[in-house]
């Protein structure tokens, strides 16, 4: 059976990034593609690389142009998705690659985004591990006909750490993580302080000090693998590449925890995952190999000075950090192969 999907958001860099991914996906038929102000113009116009759709009109994201469709990918504005998701009857899969359903905790909501809480939905980071048991959201997806998709940040974060904490390896408190993204990041709309000549040959933080909007999710979802009572401190910064995040995480280890644990924690969290991969020892991941692909790359030490683990993640921010996560997580709640539509390899050099 092929299903039809409208993309909203198409005009952006995560909706052309479902778009790139659906074009290879043999079971989803792209029907319409919507966005705001470009609503009249050609796709080929704004997302030159879709060759395949270049021709298509962009249409305006109303509930009326998302009618009729078996799956409608969200990848609109912060703010924006609730509101649309609302009018979309509740047997259409809706699959929102902004933040407005991804907590569940209202009061963090209103703290870190400063309006009215739209409520969760089911999370779509198929590895993250959910109870103690070891059960991964891959159990709760199927059937799901609303799906939220994980921050970017939140997606290196969460596969660098859930199986220390889910394996009780590490303390849950005195987390510290510091990610560096590609521009793409911050989506499309001009931002001065992103314009080339600020972001060539230059890398800044920003969100210091635990103010960036990601911080309670990530601490949700370690929390779920195994944390409670989750304190950390993120840090995000700017790196000077289009696509790509590298994160660093550091946690505490527990008393008398070696690095042959940790790594056998690792080995039996994703020795089996088609899309995360924890290198050969020795091996740090690269941000260049993931690029374009779902894939994830992880690499651990054992800092024996300071106590802590330390885990590196690479991911592409636009494919596993959203397209391809989303296009995943479809694929478990429609039943289809996890992996369907996501061959794609990384790109080099
Ligand atoms: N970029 C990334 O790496 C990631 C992005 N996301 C999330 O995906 C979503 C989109 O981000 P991104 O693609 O980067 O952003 P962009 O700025 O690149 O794209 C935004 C898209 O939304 C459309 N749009 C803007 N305002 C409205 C509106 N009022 N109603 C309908 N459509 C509107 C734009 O269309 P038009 O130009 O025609 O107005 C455009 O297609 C965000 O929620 C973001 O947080 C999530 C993870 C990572
Ligand atoms: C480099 C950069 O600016 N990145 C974005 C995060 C992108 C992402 O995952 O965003 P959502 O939670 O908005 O979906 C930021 O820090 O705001």
């Amino acid at each position: 059976m092929t299903y039809t999907a409208a993309v909203s958001g198409a005009t952006g860099y995560a909706g052309g990034e479902v778009l790139r991914l659906l074009c290879g996906h043999p079971e989803i038929e792209i029907a319409t593609v919507t966005a705001h102000s470009s609503a009249g113009q050609r796709l080929g116009a704004l997302q030159p690389h879709l060759h395949e759709l270049a021709g298509r009109e962009v249409v305006d994201t109303t509930a009326e142009n998302l009618a009729g469709h078996d799956v409608v990918f969200l990848a609109l504005p912060h703010g924006q998705s609730a509101g649309v998701a609302a009018q979309l009857p509740p047997e259409t899969v809706v699959v929102d690659a902004g933040a407005d359903h991804r907590l569940e905790s209202a009061r963090a909501w209103e703290a870190f985004y400063g309006s009215e809480h739209a409520g969760a939905w089911p999370y779509g980071l198929p590895e993250l591990i959910v109870d103690p048991s070891g059960r991964t959201q891959r159990e709760t997806l199927p059937g799901a006909t609303r799906i939220a998709v994980p921050g970017c940040y939140p997606t290196g974060s969460l596969l660098a750490l859930a199986p220390a904490l889910a394996a009780g390896l590490v303390e849950p408190r005195d987390i510290v993580i510091v990610s560096a993204s590609g521009t793409s990041g911050a989506g499309k709309a001009v931002k001065p302080h992103l314009l080339g000549a600020e972001t060539m040959g230059s890398m800044s933080p920003y969100g210091v000090g635990g103010g960036h909007r990601h911080t309670p999710e990530i601490e949700q979802g370690l929390a779920w693998a195994g944390g409670r009572d989750v304190s950390l401190s993120f840090t995000p910064t700017l790196a000077p590449m289009p696509r790509g995040i590298l994160t660093t995480a550091t946690a505490v280890l527990r008393p008398g925890v070696d690095e042959r644990r940790v790594r056998e924690a690792y080995h039996a969290a994703y020795g089996d995952e088609p899309f995360v991969h924890l290198l050969p020892e020795g091996q740090w991941p690269t941000t260049q190999s993931v690029l374009g692909s779902n894939h994830a790359a992880l690499q651990l030490a054992v800092d024996p000075h300071a106590g802590r683990l330390v885990v590196s993640s690479v991911i592409d921010n636009l494919t596993k950090g959203t397209a391809g996560g989303a296009v995943q997580s479809l694929n478990l709640a429609l039943g289809l192969p996890e992996t369907m539509g996501l061959g794609g390899q990384g790109i080099a050099p």
